[in-house]
């Protein structure tokens, strides 16, 4: 694992986007880092882009440099598989650590999918705790005909402690009374995979017109209160080793950790 560094005057112009933890710097190298740096490296891309990158040069530890693929970083590019297996090597305890932000206020039914500015603020922690964006159509139940983009992760309990599996699912169910907010469980063998998305959700931008009335499924603030609580339960599970760390880990396919709107949307397919 190379630190690197970074100065002022040898990334003069560089927009540096976070995209989870894959930093896309131009036409540079994909740059691989662990989420405890995530929170500063995405600072230091705001300060380049506002023009105000300190001057020092800035050791980003345990920073990953990958090799950037002869075509241009497209989502399915090697290097960006490269990078998520690397990452998928770097310490679990980080990744539990990782902090969340503050619940977002409960909007009321029909909700507004999430924009922009709360793809990156509530799911880019979300996605280093192991959630991602699935379809619905991944899993086929007559309730859910339309497809559409929802939260996922897989909770999985070590092999001795698989009857806490039900424990948390019990935990689960008052947090969903409480939320009136209700996920797809999945129980298989010490894994549970909780999967959410909003019924009654409507896009944002044609909020005013008579398009707007009618309900579309979608990702909304209420699911990301629900994964955020529901992570908030698992905790203790994780920290008493109950629970398997490796339900910490995203999945390795960079298309679901979606940082727009308009990559969520693709999910609807
Ligand atoms: C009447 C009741 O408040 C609504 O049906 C709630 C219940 N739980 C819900 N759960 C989910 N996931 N989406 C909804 O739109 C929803 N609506």
């Amino acid at each position: 694992m190379a630190a690197i560094s970074l100065t002022r005057s040898r990334v003069p112009s560089i927009k540096v986007t976070v995209r989870s933890n894959i930093l896309r710097m131009g036409s540079r190298p994909a740059v691989c880092i662990t989420s405890g740096a995530t929170r500063f490296v995405s600072q230091l891309g705001r300060n380049v882009e506002q023009g105000s990158a300190p001057d020092t040069s800035i050791n980003i530890d345990s920073a990953l440099v990958v090799k950037k693929p002869e075509n241009t970083l497209g989502t399915s590019g090697t290097a960006q598989k490269a990078a998520i297996a690397d990452l998928q090597h770097m310490g679990d305890t980080d990744r539990s650590a990782v902090e969340l932000p503050s619940l977002p206020e409960t909007p009321p039914y029909p909700c507004p999918y999430l924009d922009d500015v709360e793809i990156v603020e509530y799911l880019e922690p979300l996605y280093s705790c192991g959630w991602y964006v699935g379809s619905s159509r991944d899993v086929k139940f007559e309730s859910f005909p339309r497809a559409a983009p929802e939260l996922v992760k897989r909770f999985r309990f070590t092999k001795q402690h698989r009857s806490l599996a039900m424990q948390f699912v019990r935990d689960i169910n008052e947090i969903q009374i409480k939320e009136d907010h209700h996920a797809t469980l999945v129980i298989t063998q010490g894994v549970i995979s909780v999967r959410t998305h909003t019924h009654s959700a409507r896009p944002r931008a044609v909020s005013d017109s008579a398009q707007s009335r009618k309900n579309v499924p979608g990702v909304t603030l209420r699911d990301v209160r629900l994964a955020m609580l529901i992570e908030k339960a698992f905790r203790p599970y994780l920290d008493r080793h109950d629970a398997d760390s490796a339900s910490q880990k995203a999945k390795d396919i960079l298309d679901m950790l979606p940082t727009t709107v308009q990559q969520m949307e693709a999910r609807r397919r």
